[in-house]
């Protein structure tokens, strides 16, 4: 099976508190070292806390925030200094907030036209068929092309931010929590046409998730970062139902109540690291109840065969 996205020690630092004179005030290391591979026609689930770097992770890979190191290859090209049109004809990102993610003044058929005539340089008419074989694809009738944002449903929406990203004919999509914002009822829809298109075009998807249930019920593989590092990575299956990393089983338990404080054994941490003074070791270690001395001094990295855990106690 081909790679469709292949990344290599992709990493994002940001530095805050710019002084005019003198030293930053500090780093924050968002995204650590990150080396995956998604094979084509794959749905890599990515789950995680808030703030544990997935939309830096997915920003950078669609062009939008410049990484610190490493490097990222679609179907076995590089994609190391590309001009953003590169970047969006092989990968594009379907927000979670689709009404606001839409330019509000704007009608749907100009939203949908930009991608057609800046990436691939279409006329009028071809631009219109085009248009009409997407709606179509997405189940939108196209009176609706001549209406702005605002007059959409979110599920409406959202399927407009889907139809604007098949415009860009890109083998690849970045679904940011792309049902979160949508009613329960809604959300099966949206999910269904996303595995529908997957099948249809043959694309592969990043679905970038907090609702495990969801993740797992979609995706082949899921990645689980932590403080901007993957700790774990698997079949979906193995991963939720037999967690190898104390994060991942965490996560699990605390699902599937959407937004609930992550519990943690008694007298144990339930709060991220402060990212600007990361502590030494492992970044888990003040929440695990297994944390031992090895753990405050090295960095675990992922070990295992195909199901892998950045852990020097894995569960098993
Ligand atoms: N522009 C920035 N400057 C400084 N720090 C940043 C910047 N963007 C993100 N960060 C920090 O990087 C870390 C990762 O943030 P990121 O937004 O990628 O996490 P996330 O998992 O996507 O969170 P959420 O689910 O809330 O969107 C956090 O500590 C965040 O504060």
């Amino acid at each position: 099976m081909s790679i469709a996205l292949k990344l290599d020690a992709l990493s994002k630092t940001f530095v805050v508190g710019k002084q005019l004179f003198g030293p930053p005030k500090g780093r924050v290391h968002a995204v650590h070292p990150v080396t995956l591979e998604v094979p084509e026609g794959e749905t890599l689930g990515i789950v995680g806390e808030s703030g544990c770097g997935k939309s830096t992770l997915a920003r950078m890979l669609v062009g939008l925030l410049e990484p610190t190191g490493g490097s990222i290859e679609i179907a076995g090209k590089p994609l190391d200094n590309a001009d953003p049109a590169v970047f969006g004809k092989r990968i594009q990102y379907v927000f979670q907030d689709p009404i606001s993610s839409l330019n509000p003044r704007k009608t749907v058929r100009q939203i949908m036209e930009t991608p057609l005539k800046r990436l691939h340089g279409m006329d009028k008419a071809q631009r219109d068929r085009r248009i009409s074989e997407i709606f179509a694809q997405v189940n939108l009738r196209e009176e609706f092309l001549d209406r702005y944002p605002h007059e959409f449903s979110g599920g409406q929406a959202q399927r407009i931010g889907i139809a604007r990203a098949l415009a860009a004919e890109a083998k690849i999509l970045i679904l940011d929590e792309p049902v979160s914002a949508l009613d329960v009822s809604v959300q099966a829809q949206v999910l269904n046409l996303l595995a529908e298109l997957k099948q249809r075009l043959g694309l592969t998807y990043l679905f970038i998730s907090h609702d495990l249930a969801v993740v797992e019920a979609v995706s082949d593989r899921v990645a689980v970062l932590y403080f901007g590092s993957v700790v774990e990575v698997g079949k979906a299956e193995d991963v939720f139902s037999n967690p190898h990393h104390p994060y991942t089983k965490l996560l699990a338990e605390s699902a599937p109540v959407v937004g609930r404080a992550l519990t943690a054994p008694e007298g144990r941490e339930t709060e991220l690291p402060d990212p600007l003074n990361p502590p030494k070791g492992c970044a888990f270690r003040a929440r695990c109840p297994y944390a031992g001395e090895r753990c405050a001094e090295e960095v675990p990295q992922l070990t295992g065969e195909g199901h892998q855990a950045a852990c020097f106690h894995p569960l098993r």
